[in-house]
């Protein structure tokens, strides 16, 4: 059953989700030791993090994995990374640690332009972190398109349908860059905690489908639940269709 925030805007769906995160990620730390987060891009996604550069509370940053669902692949430096976008808004203000945190290869990175070589590096360095099976990460946060895609699994695509590996890279994404590497659906499925980020009555639709159970091939959103809590934190524009 999915749980559902409803801000007044953006800032409040932020605002609720950074004050959600700060008590999930130190109930982890406190429980297991470390807190395991998968980060997402998109302007809510990226303002989350810049929320928490702000006001960390009690999280003790040194001791969090940093996972991204996915990101484009292209140059380390070219501003449509998320990863880059990520640390400007937020890791490089707080002591991660280095070897904590998981970032997918770029384009100019250690397999120079080979895509599928870069996939299979971060699908290699999940299951090696998951002690030889897919992690059960802590968090999975998410942002979401008007038309329900996740990470880069857009709607009726083969990444979207992918049930086996982990990690597939995408090299016609409809939405631009083309070629991205992404988390599949099978694995966000087993976050505990999963959590939407979404503002704008252009995604009022996709947000009543993701919370109701829609087609998963036609709505990605509808394809992954958290096996704790699946958290819908969205403002009333995109609150407008839901029953
Ligand atoms: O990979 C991408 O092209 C974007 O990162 C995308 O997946 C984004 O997360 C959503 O479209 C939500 O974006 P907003 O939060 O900006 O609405």
């Amino acid at each position: 059953m999915s749980e559902v925030v409803v801000g007044a805007d953006a800032d409040a769906v932020v605002a609720a989700a950074a004050q959600r995160f700060r008590e999930v990620v130190t109930a982890a730390q406190s429980e297991r030791g470390s807190a395991s987060v998968v980060l997402t891009g998109g302007s809510n996604g990226i303002a989350l993090l810049a929320a928490l550069r702000e006001d960390s509370g009690d999280i003790d940053w040194s001791h969090v994995d940093i996972f991204w669902g996915d990101d484009r692949f292209v140059p380390a430096d070219d501003p449509e990374r998320n990863e880059g976008q990520a640390i400007a808004a937020l890791l490089d203000r707080v002591p991660v640690r280095p070897e904590r945190v998981f970032s997918i290869e770029p384009s100019d990175g250690r397999f120079g332009d080979d895509i599928e070589a870069a996939a299979a590096d971060y699908a290699s360095r999940l299951v090696s972190y998951g002690d030889g099976e897919i992690p059960r990460f802590d968090l999975h946060l998410l942002g979401m398109g008007g038309e329900g895609h996740i990470n880069s699994l857009f709607p009726h695509t083969p990444a979207l349908a992918e049930q086996v590996r982990p990690v597939v890279a995408v090299t016609d994404s409809p939405k631009p860059p083309p070629r991205r590497i992404t988390l599949t659906a099978p694995v966000v499925d087993r976050a505990r905690q999963v959590w939407f980020l979404v503002a704008g009555g252009e995604k009022a639709e996709a947000v009543a489908a993701g919370v109701t159970g829609g087609d998963p091939q036609q709505w990605p959103c509808a394809a992954v639940h958290g096996t704790e809590a699946t958290v819908w934190f969205v403002d009333r524009a995109a609150a407008t269709d839901l029953p």
